[in-house]
């Protein structure tokens, strides 16, 4: 069965200090740390989450705080769509392997759903990335919006 999609919108704020997740599979990893690297001390300013490993070498490499979650193909990606599903992340930063096939293919597709569905900022990529780091809103509330999921429930009838 095919759902409506929500037809009403609410708002949420996007804090102007941002939680802010950082996944990079394996072959994107060392270009997730330069990116990281370029961008530290912005980076800093913000709450960091991610993945096991690149949580762990990020922390490693720069010195950040960086929360880790499990590691992706142990259920990592489906704990930051969780954090996404309940307003607890503002930005996603996921440098996917377009080259490689992954074991939790599922996972990473669900995730990128849910992001897409709760409008909160995604980068897949460096340049993406440069954009929404370089970006005044980054450090500023901003209001965006999403579905209204009482008026969703309301309109469910089974
Ligand atoms: O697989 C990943 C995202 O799909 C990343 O997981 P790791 O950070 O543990 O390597």
């Amino acid at each position: 069965m095919t759902h409506p999609s929500p037809r009403k919108i609410a708002q949420r704020t996007l804090p102007a200090r941002k939680r802010i997740a950082l996944i990079a599979h394996d072959d994107k990893k060392q270009e997730m740390l330069d990116w990281a690297t370029r961008w530290q001390s912005t980076l800093a300013k913000h709450e960091l989450v991610g993945t096991g490993t690149t949580a762990g070498r990020i922390a490693r490499h720069l010195g950040l705080e960086v929360e880790a979650l499990m590691s992706g193909p142990l259920g990592g990606d489906q704990q930051i769509g969780t954090r996404i599903t309940e307003q607890k992340l503002d930005v996603l930063i996921f440098f996917w392997d377009p080259f490689s096939p992954q074991p939790h293919d599922p996972d990473i597709k669900a995730l990128l759903r849910l992001a897409a569905l709760w409008n909160i900022p995604v980068a897949c990529n460096a340049a993406s990335a440069d954009f929404i780091l370089s970006s005044p809103r980054l450090s500023e509330d901003y209001s965006i919006d999403i579905p209204d999921t009482q008026d969703w429930m309301a309109r469910r009838s089974v």
